[in-house]
Protein backbone atom coordinates (compact mmCIF):
# COMPACT_ATOMS: atom_id res chain seq x y z
CA UNK A 1 0.00 0.00 0.00
CA UNK A 2 1.74 3.25 -1.01
CA UNK A 3 0.04 7.30 -1.07
CA UNK A 4 0.81 10.08 -2.22
CA UNK A 5 -0.41 13.56 -1.31
CA UNK A 6 -1.03 16.97 -3.37
CA UNK A 7 -1.94 20.63 -2.76
CA UNK A 8 -0.87 24.11 -1.47
CA UNK A 9 -1.74 25.42 1.54
CA UNK A 10 -3.83 28.32 0.29
CA UNK A 11 -4.56 26.40 -3.39
CA UNK A 12 -8.51 25.03 -3.97
CA UNK A 13 -7.82 21.64 -2.37
CA UNK A 14 -5.71 19.02 -0.84
CA UNK A 15 -5.72 15.34 -2.26
CA UNK A 16 -4.59 11.78 -1.40
CA UNK A 17 -4.48 8.70 -3.66
CA UNK A 18 -4.16 5.32 -1.78
CA UNK A 19 -3.14 2.78 -3.71
CA UNK A 20 -3.17 -0.84 -2.26
CA UNK A 21 -6.55 -0.79 -0.08
CA UNK A 22 -8.11 -4.54 -0.02
CA UNK A 23 -11.22 -4.74 -2.06
CA UNK A 24 -14.31 -5.27 0.22
CA UNK A 25 -13.28 -2.67 2.98
CA UNK A 26 -15.95 -0.07 4.80
CA UNK A 27 -14.49 3.16 4.70
CA UNK A 28 -17.16 5.77 5.02
CA UNK A 29 -16.48 9.71 5.23
CA UNK A 30 -17.61 9.73 8.57
CA UNK A 31 -14.49 7.33 9.30
CA UNK A 32 -12.26 9.92 8.12
CA UNK A 33 -14.24 13.32 8.72
CA UNK A 34 -13.99 12.09 12.36
CA UNK A 35 -10.22 12.65 12.81
CA UNK A 36 -10.36 15.82 9.90
CA UNK A 37 -12.35 17.23 13.13
CA UNK A 38 -10.03 16.32 15.94
CA UNK A 39 -6.87 17.64 14.19
CA UNK A 40 -8.41 21.20 13.44
CA UNK A 41 -8.92 21.05 17.52
CA UNK A 42 -7.00 21.94 20.35
CA UNK A 43 -5.66 24.60 22.51
CA UNK A 44 -3.58 27.30 20.79
CA UNK A 45 -4.24 27.35 17.20
CA UNK A 46 -4.46 30.47 15.02
CA UNK A 47 -7.01 31.83 12.93
CA UNK A 48 -6.71 29.52 9.71
CA UNK A 49 -8.47 27.26 12.11
CA UNK A 50 -11.19 29.02 12.55
CA UNK A 51 -11.91 29.47 8.58
CA UNK A 52 -11.60 25.50 7.73
CA UNK A 53 -13.99 23.11 8.05
CA UNK A 54 -12.38 20.32 7.03
CA UNK A 55 -14.12 17.59 5.40
CA UNK A 56 -13.56 14.75 3.00
CA UNK A 57 -15.26 13.96 -0.28
CA UNK A 58 -14.42 9.97 -1.77
CA UNK A 59 -14.06 10.78 -5.28
CA UNK A 60 -12.64 6.66 -6.10
CA UNK A 61 -12.16 3.81 -5.16
CA UNK A 62 -15.08 3.18 -3.05
CA UNK A 63 -18.81 2.03 -4.00
CA UNK A 64 -21.93 1.77 -1.71
CA UNK A 65 -19.52 2.48 1.19
CA UNK A 66 -16.80 -0.45 0.75
CA UNK A 67 -13.40 0.01 -1.16
CA UNK A 68 -13.17 -1.40 -4.71
CA UNK A 69 -9.35 -2.59 -4.46
CA UNK A 70 -8.78 0.05 -6.72
CA UNK A 71 -6.70 3.67 -5.76
CA UNK A 72 -8.99 5.80 -3.45
CA UNK A 73 -8.60 9.32 -3.76
CA UNK A 74 -9.54 11.70 -0.96
CA UNK A 75 -10.26 15.35 -1.27
CA UNK A 76 -10.32 18.07 1.72
CA UNK A 77 -11.25 21.34 0.18
CA UNK A 78 -9.03 24.53 1.61
CA UNK A 79 -11.94 26.97 2.68
CA UNK A 80 -9.93 29.76 2.51
CA UNK A 81 -8.68 29.29 -1.55
CA UNK A 82 -11.34 32.12 -1.77
CA UNK A 83 -9.04 34.79 -0.71
CA UNK A 84 -6.27 33.62 -2.34
CA UNK A 85 -7.76 32.90 -5.64
CA UNK A 86 -5.50 36.03 -7.62
CA UNK A 87 -2.57 35.03 -5.66
CA UNK A 88 -2.35 31.18 -6.15
CA UNK A 89 -4.26 31.07 -9.93
CA UNK A 90 -3.16 28.38 -12.05
CA UNK A 91 -3.37 30.88 -15.30
CA UNK A 92 -0.49 33.24 -15.95
CA UNK A 93 -1.47 37.09 -14.67
CA UNK A 94 -0.81 39.71 -17.36
CA UNK A 95 -1.14 43.74 -16.97
CA UNK A 96 -1.60 44.90 -13.46
CA UNK A 97 -2.57 41.57 -11.71
CA UNK A 98 1.15 40.38 -12.50
CA UNK A 99 2.54 44.29 -11.55
CA UNK A 100 0.86 43.59 -8.23
CA UNK A 101 1.91 39.94 -7.90
CA UNK A 102 5.67 41.03 -8.08
CA UNK A 103 5.18 43.44 -5.27
CA UNK A 104 3.51 40.31 -3.23
CA UNK A 105 6.64 38.42 -3.95
CA UNK A 106 8.20 36.85 -0.68
CA UNK A 107 11.92 37.57 -0.44
CA UNK A 108 12.19 37.63 3.35
CA UNK A 109 12.72 33.91 4.62
CA UNK A 110 11.48 32.80 7.86
CA UNK A 111 13.72 31.16 10.45
CA UNK A 112 12.28 27.82 10.64
CA UNK A 113 11.14 27.33 7.93
CA UNK A 114 11.57 25.48 4.32
CA UNK A 115 11.69 29.04 2.86
CA UNK A 116 15.36 29.84 1.98
CA UNK A 117 16.56 25.88 1.69
CA UNK A 118 14.06 25.48 -0.52
CA UNK A 119 13.96 28.81 -2.45
CA UNK A 120 17.83 27.86 -3.31
CA UNK A 121 16.54 23.91 -4.31
CA UNK A 122 14.16 25.14 -6.45
CA UNK A 123 15.25 28.61 -7.98
CA UNK A 124 12.46 29.89 -6.28
CA UNK A 125 12.84 33.63 -5.77
CA UNK A 126 9.29 34.34 -4.41
CA UNK A 127 9.32 32.13 -1.47
CA UNK A 128 5.68 31.59 -1.46
CA UNK A 129 6.13 28.74 -4.01
CA UNK A 130 8.00 26.99 -0.97
CA UNK A 131 5.92 27.97 1.76
CA UNK A 132 2.53 26.55 0.47
CA UNK A 133 3.95 23.11 0.04
CA UNK A 134 5.97 22.94 3.31
CA UNK A 135 3.00 23.89 5.41
CA UNK A 136 1.57 21.71 7.63
CA UNK A 137 -1.69 22.39 6.10
CA UNK A 138 -0.60 19.08 4.11
CA UNK A 139 -1.18 17.11 7.00
CA UNK A 140 -5.17 16.96 6.17
CA UNK A 141 -4.79 14.62 3.77
CA UNK A 142 -2.18 12.53 6.05
CA UNK A 143 -4.98 12.78 8.36
CA UNK A 144 -7.23 11.13 6.00
CA UNK A 145 -4.98 8.44 4.95
CA UNK A 146 -4.03 7.66 7.95
CA UNK A 147 -7.91 7.64 8.76
CA UNK A 148 -8.07 4.87 6.06
CA UNK A 149 -5.25 2.78 7.63
CA UNK A 150 -6.96 3.40 11.02
CA UNK A 151 -10.09 1.75 9.79
CA UNK A 152 -8.06 -1.10 7.85
CA UNK A 153 -6.71 -1.77 11.57
CA UNK A 154 -9.69 -1.67 13.41
CA UNK A 155 -10.99 -4.43 11.48
CA UNK A 156 -8.11 -6.48 12.31
CA UNK A 157 -8.63 -5.85 15.97
CA UNK A 158 -6.15 -3.20 16.09
CA UNK A 159 -6.62 -0.01 17.67
CA UNK A 160 -4.55 2.85 17.95
CA UNK A 161 -4.39 6.48 20.17
CA UNK A 162 -2.45 9.06 20.82
CA UNK A 163 -2.14 11.71 23.74
CA UNK A 164 -0.36 14.62 24.80
CA UNK A 165 2.68 14.22 27.02
CA UNK A 166 4.43 17.79 27.44
CA UNK A 167 3.79 20.96 26.54
CA UNK A 168 6.58 24.20 27.15
CA UNK A 169 8.32 21.70 29.29
CA UNK A 170 5.10 20.96 31.56
CA UNK A 171 4.76 16.83 31.53
CA UNK A 172 1.85 14.82 32.20
CA UNK A 173 2.74 12.79 35.58
CA UNK A 174 1.02 9.20 36.57
CA UNK A 175 -1.11 9.21 33.20
CA UNK A 176 -3.19 5.18 33.71
CA UNK A 177 -6.02 4.42 31.40
CA UNK A 178 -7.40 1.06 30.90
CA UNK A 179 -8.08 0.51 27.47
CA UNK A 180 -6.95 2.34 24.10
CA UNK A 181 -10.86 3.32 23.54
CA UNK A 182 -10.73 5.02 27.03
CA UNK A 183 -7.45 6.88 26.30
CA UNK A 184 -9.36 8.23 22.86
CA UNK A 185 -11.90 9.12 24.76
CA UNK A 186 -10.28 10.66 27.61
CA UNK A 187 -7.78 12.57 25.40
CA UNK A 188 -10.74 14.11 23.17
CA UNK A 189 -11.97 15.37 26.72
CA UNK A 190 -9.18 18.18 26.86
CA UNK A 191 -8.30 20.90 25.11
CA UNK A 192 -4.44 20.09 25.20
CA UNK A 193 -5.16 16.22 24.91
CA UNK A 194 -4.00 15.60 28.30
CA UNK A 195 -4.81 12.80 30.39
CA UNK A 196 -3.24 14.51 33.66
CA UNK A 197 -5.85 17.35 34.78
CA UNK A 198 -3.46 19.25 36.59
CA UNK A 199 -0.90 19.36 34.05
CA UNK A 200 -3.19 19.89 31.34
CA UNK A 201 -4.20 23.23 33.52
CA UNK A 202 -0.75 24.24 33.46
CA UNK A 203 -0.59 23.82 29.56
CA UNK A 204 -3.20 25.99 28.63
CA UNK A 205 -1.72 28.90 30.71
CA UNK A 206 1.80 27.96 29.58
CA UNK A 207 0.39 28.36 25.49
CA UNK A 208 -1.73 31.22 26.50
CA UNK A 209 1.36 32.73 28.17
CA UNK A 210 3.74 32.28 25.27
CA UNK A 211 0.83 33.54 22.77
CA UNK A 212 1.22 36.45 24.87
CA UNK A 213 4.56 37.17 25.15
CA UNK A 214 4.83 36.80 20.73
CA UNK A 215 6.12 33.04 21.22
CA UNK A 216 5.61 29.62 20.35
CA UNK A 217 6.23 26.26 22.48
CA UNK A 218 6.41 22.57 21.61
CA UNK A 219 6.20 19.72 23.29
CA UNK A 220 5.69 15.19 23.44
CA UNK A 221 3.10 13.18 21.84
CA UNK A 222 2.57 9.61 22.49
CA UNK A 223 0.88 7.26 20.15
CA UNK A 224 0.15 3.86 21.42
CA UNK A 225 -0.73 1.02 19.05
CA UNK A 226 -2.69 -2.62 20.36
CA UNK A 227 -3.19 -5.80 19.21
CA UNK A 228 -0.41 -6.23 16.50
CA UNK A 229 0.55 -9.72 15.63
CA UNK A 230 3.88 -10.69 16.26
CA UNK A 231 6.42 -10.65 14.10
CA UNK A 232 5.33 -7.73 11.37
CA UNK A 233 8.77 -5.91 10.21
CA UNK A 234 11.57 -7.83 10.02
CA UNK A 235 15.46 -8.38 11.02
CA UNK A 236 16.63 -9.15 8.05
CA UNK A 237 17.56 -6.32 6.57
CA UNK A 238 18.02 -2.39 7.34
CA UNK A 239 14.92 -1.43 5.30
CA UNK A 240 12.60 -3.74 6.32
CA UNK A 241 12.75 -2.93 9.75
CA UNK A 242 9.22 -1.54 11.37
CA UNK A 243 10.72 0.43 13.90
CA UNK A 244 12.75 2.30 11.96
CA UNK A 245 9.72 2.94 9.28
CA UNK A 246 7.64 4.25 12.02
CA UNK A 247 10.41 6.74 13.66
CA UNK A 248 11.22 7.87 10.06
CA UNK A 249 7.17 8.72 9.55
CA UNK A 250 7.10 10.52 13.03
CA UNK A 251 10.22 13.04 11.94
CA UNK A 252 8.72 13.36 8.59
CA UNK A 253 5.81 15.09 10.13
CA UNK A 254 6.03 19.49 10.24
CA UNK A 255 8.17 20.85 12.93
CA UNK A 256 9.22 17.18 14.78
CA UNK A 257 12.80 17.20 15.77
CA UNK A 258 13.02 13.81 17.60
CA UNK A 259 11.18 10.03 18.34
CA UNK A 260 11.00 7.59 21.33
CA UNK A 261 10.32 4.12 21.30
CA UNK A 262 9.54 2.44 24.47
CA UNK A 263 11.22 4.45 26.98
CA UNK A 264 13.55 5.21 24.45
CA UNK A 265 16.16 8.19 25.26
CA UNK A 266 15.56 6.84 29.28
CA UNK A 267 17.27 3.74 27.95
CA UNK A 268 21.11 5.31 28.16
CA UNK A 269 21.02 6.24 31.84
CA UNK A 270 19.79 2.46 32.99
CA UNK A 271 20.88 -0.61 33.21
CA UNK A 272 20.34 -3.32 30.83
CA UNK A 273 18.17 -5.51 33.53
CA UNK A 274 16.28 -2.35 34.11
CA UNK A 275 15.37 -2.39 29.94
CA UNK A 276 15.08 -5.47 28.74
CA UNK A 277 11.44 -7.26 28.87
CA UNK A 278 11.49 -10.58 30.55
CA UNK A 279 9.35 -13.04 28.32
CA UNK A 280 6.99 -15.22 29.94
CA UNK A 281 4.31 -17.94 28.75
CA UNK A 282 0.92 -19.17 30.05
CA UNK A 283 -1.65 -20.94 27.94
CA UNK A 284 -3.85 -18.05 27.44
CA UNK A 285 -2.36 -15.77 25.51
CA UNK A 286 1.00 -17.95 24.45
CA UNK A 287 4.46 -15.66 25.06
CA UNK A 288 4.04 -12.29 26.49
CA UNK A 289 6.56 -9.72 28.04
CA UNK A 290 6.24 -9.04 32.03
CA UNK A 291 7.21 -5.52 31.00
CA UNK A 292 6.76 -3.30 28.03
CA UNK A 293 10.15 -1.03 28.26
CA UNK A 294 11.01 -1.49 24.67
CA UNK A 295 7.75 -0.17 23.40
CA UNK A 296 6.17 -3.45 21.37
CA UNK A 297 9.43 -3.75 19.02
CA UNK A 298 12.64 -6.11 19.23
CA UNK A 299 14.18 -6.93 16.54
CA UNK A 300 12.79 -4.33 14.08
CA UNK A 301 10.01 -6.55 14.36
CA UNK A 302 6.75 -6.39 16.47
CA UNK A 303 6.63 -8.53 19.83
CA UNK A 304 2.66 -8.61 20.43
CA UNK A 305 3.00 -5.76 23.40
CA UNK A 306 1.78 -2.53 22.77
CA UNK A 307 3.41 -0.15 20.20
CA UNK A 308 4.45 3.45 22.32
CA UNK A 309 6.10 5.86 20.34
CA UNK A 310 6.94 9.51 21.33
CA UNK A 311 7.46 12.62 19.07
CA UNK A 312 9.28 15.33 20.17
CA UNK A 313 8.11 18.92 18.43
CA UNK A 314 10.17 21.94 18.50
CA UNK A 315 7.80 25.37 18.81
CA UNK A 316 6.11 26.69 15.95
CA UNK A 317 8.81 29.03 13.97
CA UNK A 318 7.05 31.65 13.03
CA UNK A 319 6.86 33.88 15.88
CA UNK A 320 4.83 37.46 16.75
CA UNK A 321 8.42 38.28 18.40
CA UNK A 322 10.01 37.85 15.40
CA UNK A 323 13.54 36.54 14.95
CA UNK A 324 15.90 37.95 12.61
CA UNK A 325 16.57 37.27 8.71
CA UNK A 326 18.05 38.85 5.69
CA UNK A 327 15.87 39.63 2.46
CA UNK A 328 17.08 37.67 -0.68
CA UNK A 329 16.74 40.52 -3.04
CA UNK A 330 18.15 43.87 -0.84
CA UNK A 331 20.59 41.43 1.59
CA UNK A 332 19.03 44.03 4.70
CA UNK A 333 19.10 42.30 7.67
CA UNK A 334 14.67 42.36 8.83
CA UNK A 335 13.08 40.80 11.50
CA UNK A 336 9.43 39.18 9.98
CA UNK A 337 6.27 40.89 10.22
CA UNK A 338 3.29 37.85 10.40
CA UNK A 339 -0.78 38.14 10.10
CA UNK A 340 -1.67 35.24 11.93
CA UNK A 341 -0.17 31.75 12.93
CA UNK A 342 -0.63 28.98 15.49
CA UNK A 343 1.31 29.49 18.98
CA UNK A 344 1.42 25.72 19.61
CA UNK A 345 0.06 22.71 17.59
CA UNK A 346 1.08 20.26 19.83
CA UNK A 347 -2.66 18.79 20.49
CA UNK A 348 -3.35 18.78 16.59
CA UNK A 349 -0.14 16.96 15.83
CA UNK A 350 -0.63 14.44 18.34
CA UNK A 351 -3.40 12.96 15.62
CA UNK A 352 -1.45 13.57 12.81
CA UNK A 353 1.42 11.62 14.67
CA UNK A 354 -1.13 8.90 15.56
CA UNK A 355 -2.22 8.82 11.81
CA UNK A 356 1.33 8.27 10.33
CA UNK A 357 1.93 5.86 12.63
CA UNK A 358 -1.09 4.02 11.81
CA UNK A 359 -0.22 4.03 8.05
CA UNK A 360 2.81 2.03 8.54
CA UNK A 361 1.68 -0.53 10.97
CA UNK A 362 -1.54 -0.89 8.56
CA UNK A 363 1.60 -1.10 5.35
CA UNK A 364 3.50 -3.90 7.32
CA UNK A 365 0.34 -5.62 8.05
CA UNK A 366 -0.51 -5.56 4.18
CA UNK A 367 3.05 -6.13 3.08
CA UNK A 368 3.45 -9.15 5.41
CA UNK A 369 -0.35 -10.90 4.24
CA UNK A 370 -1.85 -10.57 0.95
CA UNK A 371 -4.44 -7.76 1.05
CA UNK A 372 -6.34 -8.25 -2.20
CA UNK A 373 -9.75 -9.04 -0.16
CA UNK A 374 -10.69 -7.89 3.47
CA UNK A 375 -12.07 -11.25 4.17
CA UNK A 376 -8.96 -13.01 3.12
CA UNK A 377 -6.82 -10.53 4.96
CA UNK A 378 -9.11 -10.88 8.83
CA UNK A 379 -8.65 -14.88 7.78
CA UNK A 380 -4.97 -14.50 7.52
CA UNK A 381 -4.19 -12.20 10.45
CA UNK A 382 -6.88 -14.46 12.98
CA UNK A 383 -4.56 -17.39 11.21
CA UNK A 384 -1.28 -16.15 12.27
CA UNK A 385 -2.34 -14.88 15.72
CA UNK A 386 -3.36 -18.53 16.74
CA UNK A 387 -0.11 -19.57 14.98
CA UNK A 388 2.17 -17.42 17.35
CA UNK A 389 -0.20 -18.42 20.33
CA UNK A 390 0.86 -22.01 19.77
CA UNK A 391 4.42 -21.63 19.21
C1 LIG B 1 -0.45 20.67 12.89
C2 LIG B 1 0.68 21.61 12.62
C3 LIG B 1 0.42 22.98 12.54
C4 LIG B 1 1.44 23.88 12.29
N1 LIG B 1 1.15 25.20 12.25
C5 LIG B 1 2.16 26.10 12.04
C6 LIG B 1 1.87 27.50 12.04
O1 LIG B 1 0.75 27.96 12.21
N2 LIG B 1 2.93 28.34 11.84
C7 LIG B 1 4.20 27.90 11.64
O2 LIG B 1 5.10 28.68 11.49
N3 LIG B 1 4.48 26.56 11.63
C8 LIG B 1 3.49 25.66 11.83
N4 LIG B 1 3.79 24.32 11.82
C9 LIG B 1 5.19 23.88 11.66
C10 LIG B 1 5.79 24.15 10.28
O3 LIG B 1 4.98 23.62 9.24
C11 LIG B 1 7.19 23.54 10.16
O4 LIG B 1 7.96 23.86 11.29
C12 LIG B 1 7.91 24.05 8.92
O5 LIG B 1 7.24 23.60 7.77
C13 LIG B 1 9.39 23.66 8.82
O6 LIG B 1 9.56 22.27 8.81
P1 LIG B 1 10.43 21.51 9.93
O7 LIG B 1 10.10 22.21 11.22
O8 LIG B 1 9.93 20.10 9.90
O9 LIG B 1 11.86 21.66 9.57
C14 LIG B 1 2.78 23.40 12.11
C15 LIG B 1 3.04 22.02 12.19
C16 LIG B 1 2.00 21.13 12.46
C17 LIG B 1 2.30 19.66 12.55
C1 LIG C 1 -3.56 25.29 7.72
C2 LIG C 1 -3.09 24.55 8.68
O1 LIG C 1 -1.98 24.83 9.42
C3 LIG C 1 -1.19 25.89 9.00
C4 LIG C 1 0.22 25.43 9.04
C5 LIG C 1 1.14 26.53 8.83
C6 LIG C 1 2.54 26.18 8.53
O2 LIG C 1 3.34 27.09 8.24
O3 LIG C 1 2.90 25.00 8.62
C7 LIG C 1 0.74 27.86 8.92
C8 LIG C 1 -0.66 28.26 9.20
O4 LIG C 1 -1.38 28.51 8.01
P1 LIG C 1 -1.60 29.97 7.43
O5 LIG C 1 -0.25 30.38 6.92
O6 LIG C 1 -2.60 29.82 6.33
O7 LIG C 1 -2.09 30.82 8.54
C9 LIG C 1 -1.38 27.11 9.88
O8 LIG C 1 -2.73 27.41 10.08
C10 LIG C 1 -3.72 23.28 9.10
O9 LIG C 1 -3.18 22.68 10.03
O10 LIG C 1 -4.72 22.90 8.48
Amino acid sequence: MRYLTAGESHGPQLTAIIEGLPAGMELLSEDINTDLLRRQKGHGRGRRMQIEKDLVAIKSGVRHGKTLGSPVTLVVENDDWKHWTKIMGIEPLDGEDAAEEVKRQITRPRPGHADLNGGIKYGHRDMRNVLERSSARETTVRVAAGAAAKKLLKLLGIEIASHVIEIGGIRAENVTFGSIQELQERSEESSVRCLDEEAAKKMIEAIDSAKKNGDSIGGVVEVIAEGMPVGVGSYVHYDRKLDAKVAAAIVSINAFKGVEIGIGFEAARKFGSEVHDEIAWNKEEGFYRKTNRLGGFEGGMTNGMPIVVRGVMKPIPTLYKPLESVDIDTKETFTASIERSDSCAVPAAAVVAEAAVAWELAQAVLEQFNGDRMDALIRQVEEHKQYAKGF
